[in-house]
């Protein structure tokens, strides 16, 4: 569906199309990134992700459908795209021996009004290694500069793709606090990702792409509420327990024993039921879990089971990526 536009948006795509030869990437992508919003675009391996945001970037030509960035075409405006839009994308490779700080000086000379790198390094937590050379750096200092290079012009729009893959899980939650400062900063945020967890805890909204389609688009909350299809508790009880009375409940949808568990799915009623129904048997349940429906259960009813990949990306897009040439 087309998006209507809002004052307040500063990404609008209509209808996006992309292909590569016989390759559809990108089937029909509508979506909308407002100013100042942390937007997830989430999506199982090859799902055209990537060939958005490229598009978003200016970096790929549509083959059919709008793209507008502040009201400009990215492709066709690249020169002004550039100052507007900074881009870390996936296999950003820098040269072994350049240090931290002479990456971040080099970007630097290419912007209008660039930020002060020193600031940049320091914002970052990369000071102490601002001499160091790239190849030397660890993985979370390596992101943390690609980060910082995608930051250095001073961009309205950072596009952030897969950001924490390879770090580990301090290094990951360092990462996310830092998006977060970055938006405080007044920078909207485009985040790719394959970690449900990551787009839960950093972004507004989030659209989830799969097969090149917008299969969903909504906060973590609604998309979790769409998906929330039925209430599930478990607990033990301490004497014997016919499932048929429980079975015999309105409330429940299905019974179940795991070992010692009784597992019970039912409507938004079914906890008070199922203890109300106890209590009248003079029974308690012990040891009882509710299990509340997680970004996971709406990408799970969204996404075919074939199209899935574990959460390790890294089996990642082409490698050695080459851009369209823009028109002018
Ligand atoms: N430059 C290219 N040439 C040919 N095919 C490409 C190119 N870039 C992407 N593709 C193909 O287009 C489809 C979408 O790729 P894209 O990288 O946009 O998806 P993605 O969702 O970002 O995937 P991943 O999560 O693996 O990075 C895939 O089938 C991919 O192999």
């Amino acid at each position: 569906m087309p998006r209507n536009s809002r004052d307040d948006d500063l990404v609008v795509v209509n209808f996006l199309r992309k292909t590569y030869g016989a390759t559809v990437a990108v089937d029909n992508v509508s979506l909308t990134v407002r100013e100042g919003e942390i937007f997830g675009i989430l999506g199982p391996n090859g799902a055209g992700k990537t060939t958005t945001v490229e598009s978003i970037a200016g970096l790929r030509r549509p083959d059919a459908g709008t793209v507008r960035v502040a009201g400009l075409n990215p492709y066709k405006r690249r020169s002004q795209i550039t100052s507007l839009v900074g881009v870390q994308l996936q296999a950003s490779e820098l040269p072994e021996r350049i240090k931290a700080r002479e990456a971040l000086e080099l970007y630097a000379s290419f912007y209008p009004n660039p930020a002060d790198p020193a600031e940049l390094l320091e914002q970052l937590g990369l000071t102490k290694v601002r001499d160091t050379a790239f190849g030397k750096l660890s993985g979370g200092q390596k992101q943390r500069l690609s980060i910082a290079l995608a930051l250095i012009g001073n961009p309205k729009l950072a596009i952030l793709d897969e950001l924490t893959t390879g770090l580990d899980p301090q290094a990951r939650r360092d990462t996310w606090e830092l998006v977060k400062q970055i938006r405080d900063s007044g920078v909207t945020i485009i985040l790719v990702t394959h970690f449900m967890e990551e787009a839960e805890y950093l972004c507004d909204r989030i659209a989830i792409i799969d097969a090149g389609l917008v299969v969903a688009l909504d906060t973590p909350a609604g998309l979790v509420d769409a998906a929330r299809t039925e209430q599930r508790i478990s607990f033990r009880v301490p004497g014997v327990l016919d499932d048929a009375v429980l079975k015999a409940l309105p409330a429940v949808n299905s019974v179940i024993r795991d070992g010692g568990r009784i597992v019970v799915t039912g409507n938004d009623d079914l906890l008070v039921a199922v203890v109300t129904e106890l209590a009248s048997r003079g029974q308690a349940p012990l040891d009882l879990h509710t299990e509340q429906a997680m970004l996971d259960d709406a990408f799970l009813a969204l996404v075919p089971a074939d199209r899935r990949h574990s959460s390790d990306a890294d089996q990642g897009t082409p490698a050695g990526r080459t851009f369209e040439g823009a028109e002018r």
